[in-house]
């Protein structure tokens, strides 16, 4: 296999991909024979790129960089100095990638990762296929990071492309949430407990809430976040899966062979909420100055590059509604958010609670299921103890936390999936559209100012509209 990088240069190869190449290598996950091409517009000789593959491995790598096959895995790197917009650059890139696999006996099997800017993908796809780069004899794949489009127009055109020289098979469309190791055994957890198989059952659910809550701020990302603000960065792809792949596995459990159908078929239930009414079913705020364990930080608009009048969102919560005959009545309270109390990726199942108007029972409250995504691994189940003495009772906590420490990173896990050709943990094509298509009446909202803004401090669990949400229908956040 020949791995084919474009944007070998940029901040995701390093601290994302080198890794991820290297700890698959360490475990005997790469092909027998493979060659890994960077590709970049700035000089680099073969050596100098591979010395700062090496950095890049002791800065980011989860395993310390062992030398005893490090020389080894770095010689399969060759770095090729390479202008996207340049034709001429494709039919050298193309020699240069025959030559290697004749040398090296490599198996004319391509991958290509476009680690790149969105604005270059058409180039680059059209330049692969007119150059003869997708010609091979072998099987070719393209993967593809996000953003994939910023609304369903420019994400139905940029799929349109893309289709010109890859099927649908041979597209696998990153979103490293599906690669967090909990997100990917989620299935096989429910299968192995049968336990939580029997609770998971539709009369016991009352709602379930999705959270992925982040301590960062916009960094010094202000150039793409000002535009895209969390709705395109985090709910259209990241928590939009995660629903689809809760709203699947937990009352269905499905063999893996129907996952990508099945996701669809869940996706296409989720009721449109009208720009109309969005206001009833979404809060968005942005973040004000405030402390992040006991350090001030600045305010979304006081940050470098964004604009001192920013409208965009930094956060975002909403309240679904699944309909399909295993969701009914149930609904999934959906939150992200930037600069908040905590750095937290959960998925919360809380169960009906009995209101028993019994002095036996005093200080119940509803059992919950959480399972904690990152940044630990954990399964927990909350209970009601009774106290020793008196009917009084608590709420105590029984936590399953697997060892997360060295666990495989989403990056490795999905890139392991590509090489062997298994797209389950990636987006399908009519995932993504059905996405945006859910998204795009809550863009015009935010358009035509149907929307309030809420401020909410820094440091803090989001604005205080997003607990309005939830008291509405008599739950709270968990
Ligand atoms: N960084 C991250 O954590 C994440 C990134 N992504 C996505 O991954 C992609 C890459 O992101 P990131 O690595 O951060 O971006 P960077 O800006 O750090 O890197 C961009 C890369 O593109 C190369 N490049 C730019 N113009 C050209 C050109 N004309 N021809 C050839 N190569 C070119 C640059 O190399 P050079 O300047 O040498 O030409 C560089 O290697 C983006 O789509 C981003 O949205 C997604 C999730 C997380
Ligand atoms: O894709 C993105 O994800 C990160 C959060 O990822 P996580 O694995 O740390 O939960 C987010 O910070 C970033 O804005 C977004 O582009």
């Amino acid at each position: 296999m020949t791995f084919i990088l474009f944007g070998a240069t940029g901040d995701l190869a390093k601290r994302k991909l080198f890794p991820a190449l290297y700890n698959l290598y360490l475990d005997d996950k790469l092909p027998a024979s493979f060659s890994i091409i960077g590709l970049g517009r700035k000089y680099s000789s073969d050596e100098d790129f591979q010395a700062k593959v090496e950095k890049a491995l002791r800065a980011y790598s989860r395993r310390s960089v062992q030398l005893s096959n490090l020389q080894e895995f770095l010689a399969k790197f060759r770095y090729f100095t390479f202008d996207a917009t340049i034709k001429e650059s494709y039919t050298q890139l193309l020699e240069l990638v025959e030559t290697q696999e004749n040398e090296l006996g490599i198996p004319q099997n391509r991958l290509f990762y476009l680690s790149v800017a969105p604005s270059l993908v058409d180039v680059i796809t059209t330049s692969l296929h007119s150059n003869g780069l997708d010609q091979n004899r072998g099987w070719k794949r393209l993967i593809i990071e996000k953003p994939f489009g910023s609304n369903v127009e420019t994400a139905r055109q940029l799929n349109h492309k893309l289709r010109k020289t890859f099927s649908e098979d041979e597209i696998y469309r990153i979103d490293h949430y599906l690669g967090k190791p909990m997100v990917q055994s989620l299935n096989t957890l429910i299968l192995a407990n049968p336990v939580l198989d029997s609770l998971l059952d539709q009369k016991l659910i009352s709602n379930v809430q999705i959270t992925a809550s982040e301590i960062v701020g916009v960094e010094t990302r202000a150039d793409y976040y000002d535009k895209a603000g969390a709705i395109r960065d985090m709910v259209q792809n990241h928590l939009l899966q995660l629903v689809m792949t809760a709203a699947l596995y937990l009352p269905e459990n499905l063999t893996d062979n129907k996952t990508r159908a099945k996701k669809t078929e869940i996706i296409e239930s989720l009721r449109p909420i009208p720009k109309e009414e969005a206001h009833l079913h979404v809060v968005r705020g942005q973040y004000e100055a405030g402390e992040i364990h006991d350090t001030p930080v600045i305010g979304y608009k006081e940050e470098p590059g964004v604009d001192a009048s920013s409208q965009n969102d930094t956060y975002f919560a909403a309240r679904l509604a699944i309909d399909h005959p295993a969701w009914e009545g149930i609904p999934f309270y959906i939150r992200t958010g930037k600069r908040m109390n905590k750095k937290s990726t959960q998925i919360v199942v809380e169960f009906k609670h009995k209101m028993v108007d019994s002095t036996k029972l005093q200080g119940t409250s509803p059992n919950l299921l959480v399972l904690e995504i990152s940044p630990n691994e954990s399964i927990s189940l909350r209970v009601n103890l009774k106290e020793a003495s008196g009917n009084q009772f608590k709420p105590v906590w029984i936590n399953f936390s697997t060892n997360s420490e060295n666990q495989p990173e989403a990056y490795e896990l999905l890139l392991f999936d590509a090489i062997l050709g298994d797209p389950t943990f990636f987006a399908h094509w009519r995932e993504v559209e059905l996405s945006w298509e859910w998204i795009e009446p809550l863009l015009n909202a935010y358009q035509e100012n149907l929307l309030p803004l809420h401020p909410y401090r820094a440091g803090s669990t989001g604005p205080e509209a997003a607990e309005g949400l939830l008291q509405e229908d008599q739950h709270k956040w968990w």
